[in-house]
């Protein structure tokens, strides 16, 4: 379900930056700023997550949660990367620990 939610999100994303109009669409108008205006929202957003989690706000968490992951997709999109190899990228990563990688990179 997840990744059928991530996949749509992307492809609306996709159409919204291919044709629509910046006064109706969100994404448009963020697109039409450029890549260092949805870096920032993105640093926004991240940052608005921090501070959810310091308040101890889980409602607010998911919500912030929600726009970051939003904005980080439009982010995505700019270099055609699509949710699902983020996500392919995570499920490599099972059952590795992340110590060991860590390590392993040491040698
Ligand atoms: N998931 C989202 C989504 N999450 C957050 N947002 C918008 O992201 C913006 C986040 O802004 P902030 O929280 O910083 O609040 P703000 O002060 O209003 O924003 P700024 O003025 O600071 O930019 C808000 O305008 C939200 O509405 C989103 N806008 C769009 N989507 C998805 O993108 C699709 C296409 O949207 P449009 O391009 O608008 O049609 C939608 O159907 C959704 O699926």
């Amino acid at each position: 379900m997840t990744d059928a939610v991530l996949a749509r999100v992307a492809d609306t994303i996709a159409a919204r930056r291919a044709a629509a109009d910046p006064s109706s669409s969100y994404v448009a108008k963020l697109a039409a700023k450029g890549l260092d205006a949805m870096l920032k929202k993105v640093g926004e957003e991240a940052t608005e997550f921090v501070m959810a989690a310091k308040d101890g706000d889980a409602t607010k968490l998911t919500y912030e949660a929600a726009d970051l992951w939003f904005h980080s997709l439009l982010a995505l999109a700019e270099f055609g990367v699509r949710p699902e190899a983020v996500l392919a990228e995570l499920a490599r990563r099972e059952g590795l620990s992340g110590l060991e990688e860590f390590a392993s990179r040491k040698e």
